[in-house]
């Protein structure tokens, strides 16, 4: 964590988040082995990272062997405000960088290839969230490292995010705005995640074979 914190001398909890991988109906189970999905559920601490809020240390999706491609990632937020800051690339060039805020109810795509972190935006409240993502998964940091984070760092005043630049980039514009609806994935209004599978179990295809899916993810809008 500490290589991708503004002030790698921050404290914060000792537990940062934790999560329950692979979680849902015992039904479900043998279907979700073999379409290779996996749904987890998450929860951030309170308090905060230093100046920074709660956060992960941000990483991309690696190539998964069942996939043979990197993976993109649905979050639905259950409580608290979720904010995922993505870019396309860890390159010095991150490409665009977005910031997309997120409240219950709510849901969050992360495309394949992108470097992403997660950040619980209020200090008093844990963030909680569940998400679908690939059995198989991986996670590359090196890069992100190597430019000690992403392309901005968050900085809690008051619980109001405000964004640093980080200078192992290229200057780049930041786009905030709030979470789409993600029609054109065929992902349902006002219904869980969890929901839409058991209604249809192709409704996250796109999550474990996500190469069918390129001209979705080519000039993706978070
Ligand atoms: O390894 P990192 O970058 O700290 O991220 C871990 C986070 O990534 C996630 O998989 C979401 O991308 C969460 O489940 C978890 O909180």
């Amino acid at each position: 964590m500490r290589s991708s914190l503004l002030d790698k001398n921050a404290k914060g909890p000792d537990v940062i988040y934790g999560i329950a991988m692979d979680i849902g109906r015992i039904a479900d189970r043998a279907d979700l082995i073999q379409r290779h999905l996996l749904y987890g559920a998450v929860i951030y601490a309170s308090g905060h990272l230093g100046k920074e809020p709660i956060r992960s240390q941000g990483h991309i999706h690696s190539i998964s062997p069942s996939a043979q491609f990197s993976t993109p990632e649905v979050y639905e937020i259950w409580e608290g405000k979720c904010i995922v800051l993505m870019q396309e690339t860890a390159n010095k060039d991150p490409g665009r960088v977005f910031v997309i805020h997120a409240s219950p109810g709510e849901l969050i795509i992360v495309p394949p290839r992108w470097a992403h972190c997660t950040i619980s935006a209020l200090s008093g409240t844990p963030l909680v969230f569940g998400a679908w993502c690939i059995r198989d998964y991986g996670f590359e940091y090196e890069q992100i490292r190597s430019h000690h984070g992403l392309a901005f760092y968050p900085i809690l005043n008051n619980n109001e995010i405000t964004w640093r630049y980080n200078d192992h980039y290229k200057k780049t514009l930041l786009i905030e705005k709030t979470s789409q609806r993600y029609t054109g994935l065929g992902i349902k209004r006002d219904k869980p995640i969890y929901t839409q599978y058991t209604e249809n179990q192709h409704a996250f295809d796109f999550v474990t074979k996500p190469q069918k899916y390129m001209d979705i993810w080519n000039n993706f809008i978070p």
